[in-house]
């Protein structure tokens, strides 16, 4: 058993969610209310290591009232800075890795769960046995997208256009590509103007 995972991301018309100078502040007001809506509706919201390297995130709610889920970040390399604020400040943390630096030791101790996986599929299942977590928001990068479309285990992809072009930058599913013809496919599910009358707001489903 596994989560329903939702990929939550805003790019820009050519589909870059960060440009090449990592810059990735897309969202209009009534987007980032969005984003936070979503946080208090999901148990989990999950970030790939790189994101919480460039961004420094706290990943609670801000602009929405609620119940702030668990943060949970992938890392390969286990090299996460014990000084970024997800560490710092509640609720909990979880952290997922394939290998055990000494970084993610001296987490241990501060609180932070720190886990080891095989494929993020498992780190899910565990996600839902270990931390009784039904759903999952994932918040990018575009590697982490990419992993999870790559191993099969997208529910729904909920995307905001932002009105900008980077023309290079990270991909929302940043990764080596499929072949075209076995490309996965997405129901479409709503598509609507955002009240800021600049972007468009898409939910596809499995
Ligand atoms: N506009 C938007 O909505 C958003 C924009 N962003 C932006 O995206 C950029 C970051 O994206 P990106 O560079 O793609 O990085 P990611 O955030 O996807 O992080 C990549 C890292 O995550 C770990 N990782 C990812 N997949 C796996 C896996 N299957 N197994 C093990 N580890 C894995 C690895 O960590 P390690 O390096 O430790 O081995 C990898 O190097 C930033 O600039 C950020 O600001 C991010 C989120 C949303
Ligand atoms: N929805 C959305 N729009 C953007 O323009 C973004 N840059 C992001 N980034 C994601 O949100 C995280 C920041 O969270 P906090 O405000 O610090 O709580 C960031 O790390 C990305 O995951 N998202």
């Amino acid at each position: 058993m596994r989560p329903y995972i939702i990929i939550s991301s805003t790019m820009t018309i050519d589909g870059k969610i960060a440009a090449k100078d990592s810059f990735s502040e897309l969202s209009c007001r009534y987007d980032k209310i969005r984003q936070h809506m979503l946080r208090a509706q999901v148990d989990a919201v999950m970030i790939g290591a790189r994101t919480a390297r460039v961004d420094n995130p706290r990943l609670t709610l801000k602009y929405y009232t609620g119940k702030n889920p668990i943060r949970v970040i992938v890392t390969n390399s286990g090299d996460l800075d014990p000084g970024l604020k997800i560490f710092n400040i509640p609720p909990s943390t979880v952290v997922y890795t394939r290998n055990l630096s000494d970084s993610l030791k001296e987490l241990t101790k501060k609180g932070v769960y720190v886990r080891t996986f095989s494929t993020l599929c498992d780190a899910m299942a565990d996600l839902y046995k270990t931390f009784s977590v039904r759903t999952v928001m994932v918040e990018g990068g575009g590697k982490l997208n990419w992993s999870l479309m790559k191993e099969g285990c997208v529910d729904e992809v909920r995307v905001t256009v932002s009105p900008r072009v980077f023309g290079s930058g990270t991909s929302i599913f940043d990764g080596d590509g499929f072949p075209g013809s076995m490309s996965p496919t997405l129901k479409l599910h709503s598509a609507y103007r955002c009240q800021c009358g600049e972007e468009i707001v898409l939910i596809y489903k499995k």
